[in-house]
């Protein structure tokens, strides 16, 4: 049984990815639409993630960042609109499937085991014990420190670490699109700062894309190559990184 909150668990870090068309976008959502109850949170959402860029997803707490996420996942059932991933819909998807496809997630909640080790909670992520030496080579590609540590238990770890073994576990399964939210909610910025060299390095050398659901403004704009702010389920801004992007973002984040 996959664990429905992370696409993750029932992936080999070598599946092949999700054939990409040329002219389809890594992840193409159109009039998105869905909510918890009698509340709508989405209202007809529409975005596009390209290969290899950084797509930062910003707002003011409450207006469906989180949502959103949940809702590309499956995990929060759309009620209308689409998801599309590399030009196939993935609504309705199981968790098997989005891994297939290519998806990745790391979650705001800590999804960690705190009484496992390090080595424990990456090798639940994989099919087979097998895979765990190149699963460890794509960690140790990004935060080395965790070899010489993969006894520690999870739950010793400092919240920066935590925050990176979520992320290692995201990345060793090698997805071609990885969706990450608010992880760099309260740490201190030379973590945040090493979180967002993985980051790029992750995009420029393997041409993973991310959509980055964020409320820390400089770390989006350090790594991102498009934005978009959300406001009440409905995008209210987009544009690149480029000179403008700061003011305008703000601008929309003010009270
Ligand atoms: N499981 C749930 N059941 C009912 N309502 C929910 C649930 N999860 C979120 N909501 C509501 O949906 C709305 C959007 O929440 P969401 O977490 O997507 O926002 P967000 O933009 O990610 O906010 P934040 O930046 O504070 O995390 C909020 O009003 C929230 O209270």
């Amino acid at each position: 049984m996959p664990d429905a909150s992370n696409p993750a668990s029932n992936s080999a870090p070598n599946s092949a990815p999700h054939p990409e068309t040329e002219t389809a976008p890594v992840l193409a959502l159109t009039d998105l639409r869905s909510g918890y109850g009698a509340h709508d949170v989405l209202n007809g959402v529409a975005l596009e993630v390209r290969a290899a860029e950084i797509f930062a997803l910003m707002g003011k707490n409450g207006m469906g960042k989180s949502t959103l996420l949940k809702t590309v996942l499956g995990l929060v059932p759309a009620r209308a609109g689409d998801v599309r991933r590399a030009g196939v819909s993935i609504l309705g998807a199981t968790p098997a499937a989005l891994v297939a496809s290519g998806l990745g997630y790391a979650p705001q909640e800590q999804p960690l085991f705190v009484d496992l080790s390090i080595r424990d909670n990456l090798r639940l992520a994989l099919r087979s014990d097998r895979e765990l030496p190149g699963a460890l080579e794509r960690v140790a590609a990004h935060f080395p420190f965790f070899l010489d540590r993969l006894g520690q238990k999870a739950g010793t770890l400092s919240g920066g670490e935590q925050k990176m073994l979520i992320l290692s576990r995201a990345l060793m399964l090698r997805p071609r699109l990885l969706l990450i939210d608010e992880i760099s909610e309260g740490l201190q910025p030379t973590v945040v700062a090493r979180i967002a060299a993985a980051l790029r390095a992750e995009r420029d050398e393997n041409g993973t894309a991310v959509l980055l659901v964020e409320q820390n403004l400089d770390f989006a704009l350090s790594v991102a190559d498009r934005w978009a702010v959300l406001k009440l389920g409905a995008i209210d801004d987009e544009g690149d990184n480029d000179a403008q992007a700061r003011d305008r973002v703000l601008a929309h984040l003010k009270i």
